[in-house]
C-alpha cells in the first residue's frame, strides 16, 4: 500500500467539521478546564486526608468513597451524563440506562477510540500520588463532603485528560501519513513524538501555577496583606500537570490512535 492510496484511505474516513475538529478550539477548552481541575483542587484541599473513607467497610462491598461514587455516577447515568463522548464513568460496569434519549450527535471519534477510559488509572494515581500531595493529616469525619469534593476533582480531572482522543483525531486528521505509518506499524515512541509539543507543555505548566496563585489567594480590601499566603502551593498545580495530567493525557492520545485505522 503506498502513500498516496492510504493518505486517500484515511482522509475519506470520517468527513466532519465541528468545533472539536480545531486544534486551537480544542487547546481553549483545555485551558477553561484548568480553572474547573484548580478550583476542586482547592475545594478538596480544604478537608484534610480523611482516611477512613477510603478503607474497605464491611456493609458497603468496598470503601465508603466507592459507594458514594457508584450511587452518583448511577443517579448521572440515569440523567444522561454519560451519553456524552466526553464524560467516562469510573465505574462504568452496570450503570442504569439513561432516562434521556441520546442527543443524536455526530460521532467524529473513531468508535474503538471512543470507549478508552483510563478512570481505573487516574483513581489510582489520585489515592497514591496526588491525594497525600494536596491534603494534610488528620480526620475530620467530614467523609460525604470530601467524597463529594474528590468526585468533582476527579470528574474534573477524568475529562480534560480523555479530551485527548479528540486532540489525538485533530492531529491524525491534520498529517494523517505521518500518523498512518506509524499506526500500520503499532510505534508507540513514534506516536509520542509526534503527538508531543514541548513548548506548549512547559506553557500550560506556567500558566497553571499562575492561576493557582490567582484563584488560590486570599482576597481582603487591604491591599498587599496576603501576598504569598495560597490556598494551595502552586508548585503542586504544576507538578500535577507536569506528572500526570500531560502524561495521562498523551497516554490516552497514543492509546486513540493505536487503534484509529481499526
Ligand atoms: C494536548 C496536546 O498534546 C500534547 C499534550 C499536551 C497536554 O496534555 O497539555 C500538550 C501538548 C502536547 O505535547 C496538545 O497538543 O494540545
Amino acid at each position: 500500500i503506498d502513500d498516496t492510496s492510504l493518505f486517500k484511505y484515511v482522509s475519506e474516513m470520517g468527513n466532519c467539521s465541528d468545533d472539536m475538529l480545531n486544534l486551537d478550539s480544542l487547546r481553549k477548552s483545555l485551558v477553561r478546564e484548568e480553572d474547573t481541575i484548580i478550583f476542586s483542587l482547592i475545594e478538596r484541599a480544604k478537608y484534610p486526608v480523611n482516611s477512613p473513607l477510603y478503607d474497605e467497610r464491611p456493609g458497603f462491598s468496598g470503601s465508603l468513597f466507592e459507594f458514594f461514587v457508584k450511587e452518583s455516577e448511577a443517579v448521572q447515568a440515569k440523567a444522561g451524563r454519560y451519553l456524552s463522548v466526553k464524560e467516562n464513568a469510573f465505574f462504568p460496569d452496570n450503570l442504569p440506562p439513561s432516562l434521556l434519549p441520546p442527543r443524536g450527535s455526530q460521532q467524529v471519534l473513531n468508535p474503538r477510540g471512543a470507549s478508552i477510559n483510563i478512570n481505573e488509572q487516574i483513581l489510582n494515581m489520585y489515592y497514591k500520588n496526588l491525594l497525600p500531595l494536596i491534603t494534610s493529616d488528620g480526620d475530620d469525619g467530614n467523609y460525604a463532603i470530601t467524597a463529594d469534593r474528590d468526585l468533582d476533582f476527579l470528574q474534573a480531572l477524568s475529562r480534560r485528560i480523555h479530551l485527548g482522543k479528540f486532540v489525538a483525531e485533530i492531529k491524525f486528521r491534520e498529517s494523517p501519513q505521518d500518523y498512518t505509518r506509524a499506526i500500520l506499524a503499532q510505534d508507540k515512541d513514534s506516536l509520542m513524538k509526534l503527538l508531543t509539543f514541548e513548548s506548549v507543555e512547559e506553557m500550560i505548566k506556567k500558566r497553571v501555577e499562575k492561576k493557582a496563585m490567582v484563584f488560590g489567594q486570599d482576597v481582603d480590601l487591604n491591599e498587599n496583606d496576603n501576598v504569598g499566603n495560597y490556598k494551595v502551593n502552586p508548585s503542586v498545580v504544576s507538578r500535577l500537570y507536569g506528572e500526570w495530567v500531560i502524561p495521562l493525557t498523551k497516554f490516552v492520545e497514543v492509546e486513540y490512535l493505536l487503534c484509529r485505522l481499526d
